[in-house]
């Protein structure tokens, strides 16, 4: 089985206007609210691609009521932990132009809560996936992932993570099956902006010497490297496309990945299973759907286990 877990979801208000300015009233184009958060958004693309997942995580008062209601008819599973106190935070993204997204705190998560969590982990079994991705509230210590992982090593999980500087620094003893930086995040975890090919698979491989199995390196329009455990390395550039919201690219790149790894055993196949459905969610107004996938594939789809 395949779990995801995000520590703060939330509903993405998505608007597009056609400019934005501060300090007046700007009047929406276009509205729509979605579910969000980076695991859950994991779990939407790999029902899309027809893998069933479940997401873990935390949700609160009526917005994350709401959260469950759409996840629900969307057809992913979730196992989240209810908190008494607060709200899923709303976070809004902006399409007016350029793209601008405000992310909310989140609610405060108590420790019992996370002692929750963590029995639900201890019930994952050898062979299960585990996605760990995106930010955690400010209440929790940044260590938090590390916890996960410590706990669950030497029982046959496979760890994937996307998180960014001490939440994935502090995973790579661990050896993660695989982590997903994209270009800025890999710089900014050494200080430093990297900008050509040869500059970032050295990075990827200082990752590797600190126990990272596979690093993909995502660049938005420009593609995407594989550093892969074995010294390989795949890159290849984005389809081309008209951009509508690239919200949860990344996040659909991780799903496209994992299933076109769990299709085929193949890793250039997952490399360009993700990428499509990274672009595919890139061209869409929220997160890919097969069909857009598997029109941006080169291939008969059944060759990624489609
Ligand atoms: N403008 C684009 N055109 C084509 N493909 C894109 C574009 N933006 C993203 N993609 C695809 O999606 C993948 C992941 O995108 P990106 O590097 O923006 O991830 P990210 O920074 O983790 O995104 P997010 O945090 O919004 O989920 C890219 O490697 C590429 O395959
Ligand atoms: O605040 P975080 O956890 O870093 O990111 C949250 C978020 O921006 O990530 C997803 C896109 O990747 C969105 O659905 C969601 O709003």
């Amino acid at each position: 089985m395949i779990y995801t877990v995000t520590f703060n979801p939330s509903l993405d208000y998505v608007i597009a206007l056609d400019a934005l300015e501060t300090g007046r009233i700007n009047r929406t184009k276009k509205e729509h609210v979605y579910p969000g958060g980076k695991g859950i958004n994991v779990s939407v693309v790999l029902a899309n691609l027809g893998y069933d997942s479940i997401a873990l995580g935390f949700e609160a008062g009526f917005t994350g009521k709401m959260l469950r209601e759409m996840l629900d008819q969307s057809g992913c599973r979730t196992d989240f932990i209810h908190l008494n106190e607060g709200m899923t935070r709303i976070n809004v993204k902006i399409n007016a132009g350029k793209e601008t997204e405000i992310n909310g705190q989140g609610p405060e998560i108590p420790e019992e809560a996370v002692e929750e969590l963590y029995r639900k982990l201890d019930r994952l079994q050898k062979g299960d996936y585990l996605v760990l991705a995106g930010s955690i509230p400010r209440s929790l210590p940044s260590d938090m992932y590390e916890r996960i992982l410590g706990r669950l090593e030497g029982r046959g999980v496979h760890c994937i993570v996307d998180a960014t500087k001490e939440l994935l620094f502090n995973v790579l003893r661990y050896h993660p099956f695989l982590i997903k930086p994209n270009q800025y995040e890999l710089g900014d975890m050494f200080g430093k902006t990297l900008e050509t090919r040869e500059e970032i698979i050295a990075h990827a491989k200082l990752l590797q010497d600190m126990g990272a199995r596979h690093v993909l390196v995502s660049m938005a329009g420009d593609g995407a490297i594989l550093v892969a455990e074995d010294g390989t390395v795949i890159q290849e550039k984005a389809s081309e496309g008209d951009v509508k919201n690239s919200v949860g690219a990344g996040d659909s790149m991780v799903a496209g990945f994992l299933a076109g790894y769990l299709g085929t055993g193949s890793l250039e196949k997952a490399f360009r299973l993700g990428q499509a459905a990274g672009s595919a969610t890139a061209f869409a107004y929220w997160l890919a759907e097969r069909e857009s996938i598997k029109a941006l594939l080169d291939g008969p789809a059944d060759s990624y286990g489609l």
